[in-house]
């Protein structure tokens, strides 16, 4: 067990980009934590996707030990988190394990969007805060004004911000000596019943479910009965340790510090992140401050492209649940596209990742319906419906009102860009709330429908900035809107896949986008095809994708009139049957398509 005064417990927040998992590596290589065959690259980003990406999703967590100028040694316990708006809650979970956080500032940037909803978060958990300027070895960099910009945007003092570059590293003993000096020590006591957080599970094929705690009070050993005060079970603890970053076992761990239990604990289910940990036999009266739950606030339909699939679909998306708990699924049925799921995610970013974890991992072929969020109806019986699927939208005389979630954005960018923004913003349905410069640079706050987002504004916002804006959002509650589901019908068949709720004033846009869209898609066939976008009964877009003409009288030289108006009839005939009894073939290409259609 180590003495409280010599362990600091900190994580990196960082916008995206900006050098936080090359710091972190940096301070692991400085640590010594591991040797210079063992450092790859970014080691904390351990899923393929991620080192691909360059994201980090899972939060992770690191002891390093360090021999400071004082002559000590310390125990610094690294927390990862991830820097994407859809991990807030990864990042708010990782925080309230600390006590202080180093805020990575890219020196040729300056101060974005995520850096201050992170830092935000952080200042809420009250840490104390070291600013660092990374890459200051780039020509372009700027620290004192990058300084005073921190000072300015975010009202943190940066006089003595330290200088690095995380890439040479360069200054990499002056942050650990500032984690050591400017940091405070956790509080806590030994001889007090066990008290700890569950910061994190996940599943491991071999060791079961391995859980990431933060011990406050107490010690946690080896052979101790701990019991899950919410959710209430006991398990037998197994092994105890911690990530150097490789596992190593300590058999217990004491007040302040951070590692990682093992209980033989098969179903990931069993341990809710922000749960407290306790003795079965000595247990604590009072939990610890829990974490709120992660809802899901994107929710799209995921269907194999061969049905066959469907199985290894459900299988893949249970071990993908496994480890991340914050990941929706349910089985669903569709017309169009067969038997599927609807799945939930918290934000655009996490669906795409997740969708691409199962081409890839688990190599299945898959179609993504168009991704809606969670509506609230109002019934009229006084009743309250979450919708979060457009095809289940039950009759409208029994709605009373709708009411959609709504955002409160935070978009900077160079104000060069900053008309195409507005304009964008503005069609979205966007409220300004504040526009603020700090140098060259806007600061745009907006209130936006999720709604207008979810489809395509980040891909189009980093168009129209060329990739410079940065855009970070917060949930900010619910508003009714005058919203209403869109159908579109295939030779008046309605599309289950392809229906979507829309605002009223962006509906006839969006109904004859996609007509058009589906008119170039679907292939001629021997009849006429008419694709319609309605509301209710009435039709507010159509196109039409006339007939292919069967030449039938290509193999018929010459001959009599009367003969080949006989065929001519037939076909005619033909033509009519097809119309009334068959089936539009939709290709599934032209789903796809559809449903990856941006906002043009
Ligand atoms: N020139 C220079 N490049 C750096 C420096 N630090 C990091 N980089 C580069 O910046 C890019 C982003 O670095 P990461 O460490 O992946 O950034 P991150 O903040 O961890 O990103 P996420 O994990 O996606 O949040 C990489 O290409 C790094 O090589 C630096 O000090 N100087």
């Amino acid at each position: 067990m180590t003495d409280l005064s010599h362990i600091r417990n900190f994580s990196i927040i960082a916008h995206i980009d900006h050098g936080k998992s090359t710091l972190a590596d940096r301070l692991i290589q400085q640590c010594g934590g591991l040797d210079a065959r063992e450092m790859r690259e970014q080691v904390l980003d351990s899923m393929d996707i991620e080192r691909e990406r360059g994201i980090t999703i899972k939060a992770q967590t690191v002891r390093l030990l360090y021999k400071a100028e004082d002559g000590r040694q310390y125990t610094l316990n690294l927390m990862d988190t991830p820097g994407h708006v859809d991990f807030a809650y990864e990042v708010s979970r990782s925080l309230s394990a600390c006590e202080g956080s180093i805020l990575v500032v890219d020196a040729s940037q300056g101060v974005e969007a995520q850096t201050l909803a992170n830092v935000y978060q952080a200042i809420d958990n009250n840490h104390e805060i070291i600013p660092v300027l990374n890459k200051i070895d780039l020509p372009a960099a700027e620290p004192e004004r990058v300084k005073q910009q921190i000072e300015d945007v975010i009202g943190l003092d940066a006089s003595d911000a330290v200088e690095i570059s995380a890439k040479t590293g360069l200054n990499i003993g002056a942050v650990l000596e500032a984690i050591v000096q400017r940091l405070p020590p956790p509080k806590g006591e030994a001889d007090t019943p066990l008290k700890a957080l569950l910061v994190d599970s996940w599943y491991d094929p071999y060791l079961g479910v391995v859980i990431l705690v933060r011990v406050v009070d107490g010690v946690l050993k080896v052979g101790q009965k701990v019991r899950f005060m919410a959710t209430g079970s006991s398990h037998d603890v197994d092994r105890v340790g911690v990530f150097t970053p490789k596992a190593l076992l300590t058999g217990e761990l004491g007040p302040g510090e951070m590692g990682f239990i093992t209980a033989a604990i098969k179903d990931i289910t069993q341990t809710r992140v922000g749960d407290t940990i306790t003795d079965e036999r000595k247990p604590a009266t009072e939990p610890l401050a829990g974490f709120k739950p992660s809802i899901p606030v994107v929710w799209c339909g995921l269907f194999p492209v061969d049905a066959a699939d469907f199985e290894r679909l459900r299988e893949s998306l249970g071990k993908l649940k496994l480890n991340d708990a914050s990941f929706h699924y349910e089985a669903e049925t569709s017309a169009a596209l067969g038997f599927g799921f609807r799945c939930g995610f918290l934000g655009l970013l996490h669906l795409e990742i997740i969708q691409e974890r199962l081409e890839r991992e688990f190599n299945l072929d898959l179609i993504t319906t168009a991704p809606s969020v969670v509506y609230k109806l109002h019934m009229t019986d006084g009743t309250v419906q979450d919708l979060h699927n457009p095809a289940d939208m039950p009759d409208v005389v029994k709605i009373d009102r709708i009411e959609e979630p709504w955002i409160k954005a935070t978009i900077m960018l160079p104000d060069e860009y900053l008309g195409g923004v507005l304009q964008l913003c503005t069609e979205r349905r966007g409220q300004q709330i504040e526009l603020t410069y700090a140098g060259a640079r806007a600061m745009l706050v907006y209130r936006l429908p999720l709604n207008e987002v979810v489809f395509d504004f980040y891909d189009r916002l980093k168009s129209i900035s060329r990739g410079y804006a940065s855009f970070d959002y917060q949930m900010d509650g619910y508003e009714e809107g005058d919203l209403v589901k869109m159908s579109i019908l295939v030779n008046a068949e309605p599309v289950d896949a392809l229906s979507m709720i829309v605002h009223r004033s962006q509906a006839e846009r969006r109904g004859r986008q996609f007509c058009e869209r589906l008119k170039e898609l679907i292939p001629r066939q021997l009849f006429k095809i008419a694709v319609q976008a309605a509301i209710g009964g009435r039709v507010i877009a159509r196109e039409t994708i006339s007939a292919m003409r069967k030449d039938v009288l290509a193999k018929c030289y010459g001959g009599d009139i009367s003969r080949k108006r006989k065929l001519l009839d037939k076909q005619k005939e033909g033509k009519k049957r097809m119309r009334q009894f068959g089936q539009v073939e939709i290709p599934q290409s032209a789903f796809i398509a559809a449903l990856k259609m941006g906002d043009e």
